[in-house]
């Protein structure tokens, strides 16, 4: 659906060249959530502006739904754009028109009649579970409400494509959660494309299909959802992933412990299997959990459990032994 090809972007300014995007490669299918994560600075606005050429690349191809955008004229990049809807962390609402004229104001630039722009308003109010709100403004509704407006505005004209600029960032906690299911029911009702921009691994880990770890203009590594969770290769990756997955033992805690501590591993269905269990069974070792925790990322378990196992040496080495031949990951951390 979406083909950003050696796209590159440079930026001029006061003290010399900057890159924004450098030489970056990707492909988004359609009917994904592709997320982007990246600390501030890593290019990541600038990459999803690129997309609609909000901003222009200074090399490269992007091509959405098999058209190539660089190659248009600037009527036909208007209508081009019409199929990529886009929201941003700041809404951009009109504070002086109401819930109805900032949304019908999109259909009327897309030359929409009159009777049409009051049925789709209604329409699309109705899917983000606003149709009272329609006679407000801007300042009298939340954040999430302005978010759900701007999505109704952005889905106006029928786009294949919803952009989401750090859509969630200005949100708290259950107001994000809240716009990340109307988000996903779009893209499962509608069968809308999304691709998402954030420094947020918890909204990748609870909506993108797959995702891409940016820093300093380029794609760092990226991959499903989960794989890149159970598995990330790169420093800053495993960054992000233990910001979601990761935690620390009291120092105390540690310090106390007389055994081996190990931690963990279970992945998709070997998290329901009682290996542990199993294990405690056949050797003659106590295992005390001291910290678990199961995150469920595409519906499928990621789980990480610290455990301290006692006994004798030998029983414990083959105790840990065990653990490896049958999980992903076991790691010896004391
Ligand atoms: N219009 C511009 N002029 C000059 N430099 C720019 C411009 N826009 C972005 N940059 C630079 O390009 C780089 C990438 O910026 P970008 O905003 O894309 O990053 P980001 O990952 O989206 O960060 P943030 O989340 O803070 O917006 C930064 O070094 C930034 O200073």
């Amino acid at each position: 659906m979406i083909s950003v090809e050696k796209v590159s972007k440079e930026f001029t300014s006061k003290s010399g060249k900057v890159i924004g995007v450098d030489n970056v490669s990707l492909r988004i299918h359609k009917g994904e959530i592709y997320g982007i994560v990246g600390y501030s600075g890593a290019g990541k606005s600038t990459l999803i502006r690129c997309m609609n050429v909000l901003e222009r690349p200074t090399s490269g191809r992007v091509i959405v739904d098999g058209v190539d955008l660089l190659g248009l004229s600037s009527k036909a990049l208007r209508k081009a754009r019409l199929s990529i809807g886009m929201i941003f962390q700041g809404f951009y609402l009109v504070s002086s028109k109401t819930v109805f004229e900032n949304i019908a104001f999109a259909l009327k630039a897309a030359g929409v009649d009159k009777t049409k722009r009051k049925e789709r308003v209604m329409e699309l109010l109705e899917l983000v579970g606003l149709s009272d709100k329609i006679d407000h403004y801007p300042a009298q509704l939340s954040g999430g409400q302005k978010q759900r407006v701007s999505i109704a505005r952005a889905l106006a004209n029928n786009p294949k494509v919803l952009l989401c600029d750090e859509a969630t960032s200005a949100l708290d906690p259950s107001t994000t959660k809240s716009i990340l299911k109307l988000l996903k029911k779009i893209n499962q009702e509608l069968g809308i494309t999304i691709v998402l921009i954030t420094h947020e691994m918890e909204v990748v880990k609870e909506i993108c299909n797959r995702c891409a770890v940016m820093q300093d203009g380029r794609i760092i590594e990226e991959g499903p959802t989960y794989e890149l969770f159970a598995e990330p290769k790169r420093t800053l990756t495993k960054q992000f992933i233990h910001s979601v997955l990761d935690f620390e033992l009291p120092s105390k805690l540690v310090e106390a412990c007389t055994g081996r501590l190990v931690q963990l591993q279970f992945r998709g269905k070997l998290a329901s299997e009682a290996i542990v269990s199993d294990m405690l069974q056949q050797f003659k070792v106590s295992g005390n959990i001291l910290h678990g925790k199961v995150e469920y990322i595409q519906e499928k378990p990621l789980g990480i459990f610290i455990m301290e196992l006692t006994g004798e040496e030998l029983e414990v080495t083959s105790a840990i032994r065990y653990l490896e031949e049958r999980l992903e990951q076991v790691e010896v951390i004391q």
